[in-house]
């Protein structure tokens, strides 16, 4: 297997015609073997190298899968591969094999607690793949060799393996994951969460664990903040008004925060995510989950948010869960009641932060399908800041209904060939936050929207905003989402029209009024 690889030449290389995006060069496959990095997982009957020259690559694979399998560090002309799988993590390749496999008979498989969808050529027997859940795409060739076999009989056999030292759990053959310090206990509750950051969401989600009696602590980025909180039991900037349970307290020291974390939040801007999280990653836990409570798509990328977290923090798909529904923070401070889906590849895990996060005013419930809830929540703020303009606008009730229902029928659109369960759009993540968002002058999304409705510009919208609107920057990343996977969203391109500022207000309801009859679907 190798993985990592960016470079290479777009060929068709099956029978059947379909060009593949990637073909290891011979450039390339000297690269990987002169300064690559390689591991070799041997199970009792089975053995697959890994080779990368991204040693974080080589580290994640031995880290998640050393768990089960033995796992040793190689010299990566020691690995002579058959069977050839390549894994791609480049974003927009992972996007193009993303379409190419959802556009072909394909089926849905689960790998490693994480969906695939797989599709197989009958005449040359390339298999092609795609994990959305983690945005990796493979390719798997029926025969090929990635590194040349050894040439002499000092290279015949497997070069000395550097044997990777961590226990093992007892039971499991051989070695676990190299961060972690010991086999994996319960723990008796409180759980301890750690709340990166203390904006709206981040102190309201604090207060709900707090609540719920998790031992929570607040990461600030300024020492106002956490001073409010540790000193006055207030946020000073987000809610003056509110007081916050007395056991919650915060810090701006992200090592500090995360000190023997159970869970870490996150609730920065989504387009801060990756630069943030690069900086706070060393000091994650190896057992820590994070669960992501952002509600945006990385313009750069087109990822969401989980999976932004997975490609910094190389933490598997199964620690890292999504929470999501109708939270307007204001609201769930002041104690009213909110229900919302944590959603994980692993169920359990799921559970576990329900549990962390269930009060008598908020009700989590759990769910398998990470994508189906982190687009929902992605796509609703676009489909507010529409509704808001129509509401800035005068348009009407009847309008707002249209555009609410009509965006559910994209949300689902996309998020169905994205791979997500098709109940999911209908769920607290997607229609409940759609409705809640669309329908409260607390949403800032929908608040935006009326300011230009009202006939503000998008930057005077933007000045007359402080906090984090989503939609705004997340629309543009939406609509590339769509046409990668030859979905319709026309609320969404009109919106990403406007937002750019290549339409007018007048020219963007026309749009969407003047489209071509069709059946309702
Ligand atoms: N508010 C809500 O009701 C809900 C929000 N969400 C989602 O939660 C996420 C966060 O939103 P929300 O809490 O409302 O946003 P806010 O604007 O209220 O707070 C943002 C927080 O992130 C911090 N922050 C801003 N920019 C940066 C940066 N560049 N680096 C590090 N920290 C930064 C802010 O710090 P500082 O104060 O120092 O600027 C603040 O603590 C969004 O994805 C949103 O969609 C989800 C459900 C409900
Ligand atoms: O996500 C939210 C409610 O669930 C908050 O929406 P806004 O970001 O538009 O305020």
């Amino acid at each position: 297997m190798a993985a990592g690889l960016r470079e290479g030449l777009p060929a068709p290389c099956c029978p059947c015609g379909c060009a593949w995006y990637f073909r290891p060069t011979a450039s390339i496959r000297e690269e990987l073997r002169t300064t690559g990095h390689a591991v070799r997982l041997e199970t009792a009957g089975a053995e697959v190298g890994v080779v990368s020259v991204e040693r974080a690559v080589t580290d994640w694979s031995a880290r998640y899968f050393g768990q089960w399998w033995k796992a040793v560090e190689v010299e990566p002309q020691s690995v002579c591969a058959g069977p050839l799988v390549l894994a791609e993590i480049d974003p927009g390749a992972y996007g193009e094999a993303a379409l190419a496999v959802t556009q072909a008979p394909h089926t849905s498989a689960v790998c490693a607690k994480a969906q695939l969808l797989v599709t197989r050529c009958e005449e040359s027997g390339v298999v092609r793949a795609v994990s959305p859940d983690q945005a990796l795409a493979y390719r798997s060739e029926p025969a090929g060799a990635i590194l040349p076999p050894p040439r002499h009989p000092a290279m015949s056999r497997p070069c000395p393996a550097r044997p990777i030292r961590w226990p093992g759990p007892v039971g499991i053959p051989t070695m676990a994951c190299p961060q972690r310090k010991d086999p994996p206990v319960s723990r008796p509750r409180p759980v301890r969460a750690a709340v990166f950051s203390a904006g709206s969401w981040g102190t309201a989600a604090a207060k709900i664990l707090a609540d719920a009696g998790s031992d929570v602590i607040v990461h600030a980025r300024r020492s106002e903040v956490a001073d409010g909180i540790n000193t006055r039991h207030r946020n000073p900037d987000y809610f003056p008004d509110v007081d916050l349970p007395a056991s919650l307290t915060a810090t701006t020291d992200p090592a500090a925060a995360l000190e023997g974390a159970d869970y870490l939040v996150l609730s920065v801007p989504a387009q801060t995510l990756r630069a943030n999280l690069a900086v706070w990653a060393p000091h994650i836990g190896p057992d820590t989950v994070i669960v992501s409570l952002m509600k945006g798509i990385e313009t750069d990328t087109g990822l969401r948010a989980s999976q932004v977290v997975a490609q910094v923090t190389g933490v598997p798909a199964d620690r890292i869960a999504v929470l999501s529904g109708p939270n307007l923070a204001r609201e769930i401070m002041a104690g009213r009641p909110a229900a919302a889906t944590v959603a994980c590849p692993d169920e359990d895990v799921a559970r576990r932060f329900q549990q962390a996060c269930r009060t008598s005013y908020f009700r989590p419930y759990t769910s398998t399908d990470v994508i189906g809830c982190e687009l929902g929540g992605a796509v609703k703020n676009v489909i507010a800041l529409a509704v808001g303009i129509a509401a800035g606008m005068g348009l009407g009730d009847n309008a707002a209904a249209v555009l609410i229902t009509r965006g559910l029928a994209e949300t689902t659109r996309l998020a169905v060939r994205m791979g997500a369960r098709p109940a999911t759009p209908a769920g607290l993540s997607g229609m409940g936050d759609l409705v809640a968002t669309c329908s409260s002058p607390l949403s800032r999304n929908r608040t935006f929207g009326a300011h230009l409705g009202q006939g503000m510009t998008v930057a005077e919208a933007t000045a007359a905003t402080r906090q984090t609107t989503e939609g705004v920057k997340s629309a543009t990343a939406i609509l590339d989402l769509a046409r990668v996977h030859g979905v319709e969203m026309p609320i969404t391109e009109v919106m990403a029209a406007l937002l750019q500022g290549k339409i007018a207000l007048d020219e963007a309801a026309a749009a969407l009024m003047q489209r071509p009859p069709r059946p309702e679907r």
